[in-house]
């Protein structure tokens, strides 16, 4: 498996403003990156915090990107996966509807009537106690010949995936825009690190709209 974090920050580091409202830090080309970013991945993620706040739909937008990926013999849509503990996706999230296969991630803390209401829509991986344990549910994603994993947010899910060791590579756009807020999400929230700090090495650099386009690998 190969986990990929691709994400969008302002120059001053932040996801979004403290409303956690989507803002589009990205321009067109970086957009039109990410989404042929999706398109060679096998599943995009996020965490049911980006899900409640942005209800992105997480599809391939450009139709001749889905086309080369059925001529690879690939689905149209990359697969979709939520990462929900407590099972707080809402029924009518984009994210649960007909355009690709959507796995929800669940703890076993999620209410049994949350879990009949998702079966509908969702293909369900239970994995972890009070919180989803992301080897255990990455290993589940694996299991099902998810290989190429791009995983876009939000910072709290960020952070657990570089805690679990699971990250490979982070591609970041800095964007031309400074949100400010001590209570605005960044790239990485959770608990924060205090000692043996994930290191980056950095692959690339890139002029893209106004901002930067960097990309890392991560040091094992
Ligand atoms: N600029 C960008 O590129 C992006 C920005 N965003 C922004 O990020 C914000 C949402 O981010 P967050 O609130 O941090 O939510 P998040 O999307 O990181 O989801 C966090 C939630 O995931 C669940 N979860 C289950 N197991 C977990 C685990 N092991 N570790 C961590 N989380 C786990 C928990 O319910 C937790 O509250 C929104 O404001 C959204 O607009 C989101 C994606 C991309
Ligand atoms: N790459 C990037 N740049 C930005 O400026 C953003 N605001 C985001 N946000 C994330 O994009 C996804 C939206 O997906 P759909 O267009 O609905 O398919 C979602 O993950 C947002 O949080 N990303």
């Amino acid at each position: 498996m190969h986990v990929v974090v691709n994400a969008a920050t302002s120059a001053d580091g932040k996801l979004s403003s403290r409303r956690r409202e989507q803002i589009a830090i990205s321009g067109e080309a970086d957009f039109e990156r990410v989404d042929r970013l999706r398109a060679y991945s096998d599943a995009v993620v996020v965490g049911v915090g980006t899900v409640l706040a942005d209800d992105p739909h997480l599809t391939v937008k450009d139709e001749s990107l889905c086309d080369e990926r059925l001529e690879r013999g690939e689905p149209k849509q990359p697969a979709r996966v939520v990462v929900d503990s407590k099972g707080r996706t809402p029924t009518d999230a984009a994210v649960l509807d007909d355009a690709a296969t959507t796995y929800v991630c669940l703890s076993e803390a999620a209410p049994v009537g949350s879990r009949m209401d998702l079966v509908d829509h969702a293909e369900l991986v239970t994995a972890g106690n009070d919180r989803v344990d992301l080897l255990r549910a990455f290993a589940a994603l694996e299991e099902q010949g998810l290989e190429r994993i791009m995983v876009e947010g939000g910072g709290e899910l960020i952070f657990s995936l570089f805690e679990a060791g699971l990250v490979d590579e982070l591609r970041l756009f800095v964007g031309p825009k400074v949100i400010g807020g001590r209570d605005a999400p960044t790239l990485a929230d959770g608990e924060g690190f205090v000692e043996e700090f994930p290191l980056l090495h950095l692959e690339d650099l890139e002029r893209l709209d106004d901002g930067a386009l960097l990309r890392w690998t991560v040091e094992d």
